[in-house]
């Protein structure tokens, strides 16, 4: 039911604010992109892309965003979709839907960091449920082993190739300390750093991190060597040690998913269409239509609580 034309006569020059909003964005703070595809992800795998991850919780509902692995999403990205929002409305009040928003400004972030362009259909209407509750199990996390990360992404009807080009998404972006230090300090009795780490990368990231528990902003970039760019890159990294996350390193060691590593690796062409076409489909991952959500006037608030 969704389609590339949906507000070609109702809000024609939604391609273009869309475009001016987040391009003004990423140039004020090159962080948004990485901080919007990750925020895209996390509303796509809870009750699909509904923009139940932009609401703010008020006395009587704990919202997605209250969930421990969502306090860490970029303000940033937040930031952009507002200023989308309100662009919008004032061309045509009513009209577009936060997670229509969220699902281009994704897209047009992305080929503005150098990645693939891909078609993103539209018409999503926005979810009327947005529950603390709802996120846990719902989202990976870096103690998943291989077996339980690809049961995930099975159960939710992507392959195996698809949770690797999409974890090609670590190619921009940072991760905090406490995502990693269990590699760096307590691997396993008889070596505290996983040996996987190329040895000068852990004890950069030792000293960076050495203060973790009390200086929890710190962080590293998820691809040290181009952090800002959409490239192939993250895959490179894998097989010499600098992967970050356990979950990263670990695509490069399981014969399920080490064949597509691989591929990514020396064919960025491959990586692009792959990761532009598993995001087509994380774009339409249960998305509502019709009646079963509505077009928010704030995408922080449901209609009903402004009425
Ligand atoms: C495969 C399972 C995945 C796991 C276990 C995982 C885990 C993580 C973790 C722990 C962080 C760091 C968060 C922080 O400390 O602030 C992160 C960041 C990020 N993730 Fe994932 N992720 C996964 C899949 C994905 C997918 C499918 C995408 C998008 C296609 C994605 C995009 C990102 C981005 C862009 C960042 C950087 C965010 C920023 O810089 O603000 N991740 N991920
Ligand atoms: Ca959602
Ligand atoms: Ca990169």
């Amino acid at each position: 039911k969704l389609s590339l034309g949906y507000y070609q006569k109702t809000c024609p020059d939604f391609e273009k604010i869309i475009r001016e909003t987040v391009t003004n964005k990423q140039i004020t703070s090159p962080v948004t992109a990485a901080g919007t595809l990750r925020l895209f992800f996390h509303d796509c795998m809870v009750d699909g892309c509904d923009a139940s991850v932009l609401i703010s919780s008020n006395s009587f509902n704990q919202a997605e965003r209250e969930a421990e692995i969502n306090h860490s999403l970029s303000g940033d990205a937040f930031d952009v979709v507002v200023h989308a929002k309100t662009n919008l409305e004032l061309a045509c009040p009513g009209i577009v839907s936060c997670s229509d928003i969220l699902a281009q400004a994704t897209r047009d972030l992305v080929v503005m960091v150098g990645g693939p362009f891909y078609n993103v259909r539209l018409g999503r209407k926005d979810g009327m449920i947005s529950k603390a509750g709802n996120v846990e199990g719902n989202l990976p996390t870096v103690n998943f082993t291989m077996d339980k990360l690809i049961d995930y992404f099975v159960e939710r009807g992507f392959t195996v190739q698809e949770l690797v080009a999409l974890s090609g998404g670590h190619t921009i972006g940072f991760s905090h300390c406490k995502e990693f230090t269990d590699r760096l300090f307590h691997h396993s009795p008889t070596s505290p750093t996983d040996p996987d780490i190329y040895p000068k990368f852990a004890e950069k990231l030792k000293t960076m991190c050495a203060n973790y528990e009390k200086d929890t902003a710190m962080s590293a970039f998820n691809d040290v060597i181009t952090p800002g760019k959409f490239d192939n890159m993250f895959y490179q990294n894998l097989p010499r040690g600098l992967g970050l996350l356990a979950t990263d390193n670990a695509l490069d060691k399981d014969p399920r998913t080490k064949p597509f590593v691989d591929l990514y690796a020396v064919n960025q062409t491959a990586f692009f269409h792959d990761f532009g076409r598993a995001m087509e489909k994380l774009s339409v991952h249960g998305v509502k239509t019709g009646r079963k959500g509505e077009v928010r006037r704030r995408c922080d608030l449901f209609n009903s609580i402004n009425t």
